[in-house]
């Protein structure tokens, strides 16, 4: 579903942050991937989202669905990512100005789908009868379900997450983390998500440990570090 072959990327700045990283995802699987600050996970999290673009050494370094993101102008790009993708991110926070429902319905006006399911999902994220609410009006557990919300709507294949519960108390994240597996299951969407959060990262099917050396599988992590 996702394949990253020799992935690198540096800042203008400084050192190599990603350094030939391979890995493949596969479709349906949610996946946390944890690392020391500064390591270069939000850094993956944006490559992979076309936010922003890797070196370019290797020649299709990330394929989506088996679509190279390089081959594609910035209109593919956005088309892509508008159809393909869901974002729990920081950066794309719940809208202030429009209400819940039209939050949560964004994703299918820009796709051109019916909208009816932006309720459905607000109802399934246990914000029933608050369609018509502002985001002002919630607490932040409820604001991170409107986010989960709007960024499954529209099925997409690949949902990424960036702390999606970093700033919530330990039983809304939760909460919140429990809603957001039994919606991608219900989706089938491929998740990865990265944490800071043990708690969180037990939540998802599996772990990698982004290092210097690439992403490798928590349990390998151990086993080498002990
Ligand atoms: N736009 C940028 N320009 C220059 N350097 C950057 C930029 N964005 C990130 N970096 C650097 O790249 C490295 C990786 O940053 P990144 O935010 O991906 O790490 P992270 O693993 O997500 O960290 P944290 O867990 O603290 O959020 C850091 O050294 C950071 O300073």
């Amino acid at each position: 579903m996702l394949e990253l072959r020799r992935l690198s990327k540096s800042y203008a700045s400084g050192q190599p942050v990603l350094s030939e990283l391979s890995y493949t995802f596969r479709a349906g699987e949610f996946v946390a991937i944890m690392g020391d600050s500064g390591v270069g996970k939000s850094t993956l999290l944006n490559l992979i989202a076309g936010l922003d673009h890797p070196d370019p050494a290797a020649e299709a370094p990330i394929l989506v669905d088996g679509i190279a993101m390089a081959a594609l102008d910035d209109a593919a790009a956005t088309r892509l990512r508008r159809e393909r993708m869901g974002f729990i991110f920081q950066a794309f926070h719940v809208l202030p100005h429009l209400t819940l429902l039209q939050n949560v319905a964004l994703p299918l006006l820009l796709n051109g789908l019916p909208q009816d399911r932006a309720a459905t999902m607000l109802a399934a994220v246990g914000l029933a009868g608050r369609d018509h609410a502002y985001p002002h009006q919630l607490s932040g557990g409820e604001m991170q379900r409107v986010a989960i919300a709007r960024a499954l709507v529209h099925r997409p294949a690949l949902v990424l997450a960036d702390e999606p519960t970093g700033n919530l108390d330990p039983d809304t994240a939760a909460a919140v983390l429990q809603l957001l597996r039994t919606e991608i299951r219900a989706s089938g969407a491929c998740t990865i998500m990265v944490t800071h959060s043990q708690a969180a990262a037990a939540m998802a099917d599996r772990t990698l440990i982004l290092t210097r050396a690439g992403l490798q599988e928590a349990d390998t992590v151990k086993t080498l570090r002990q």
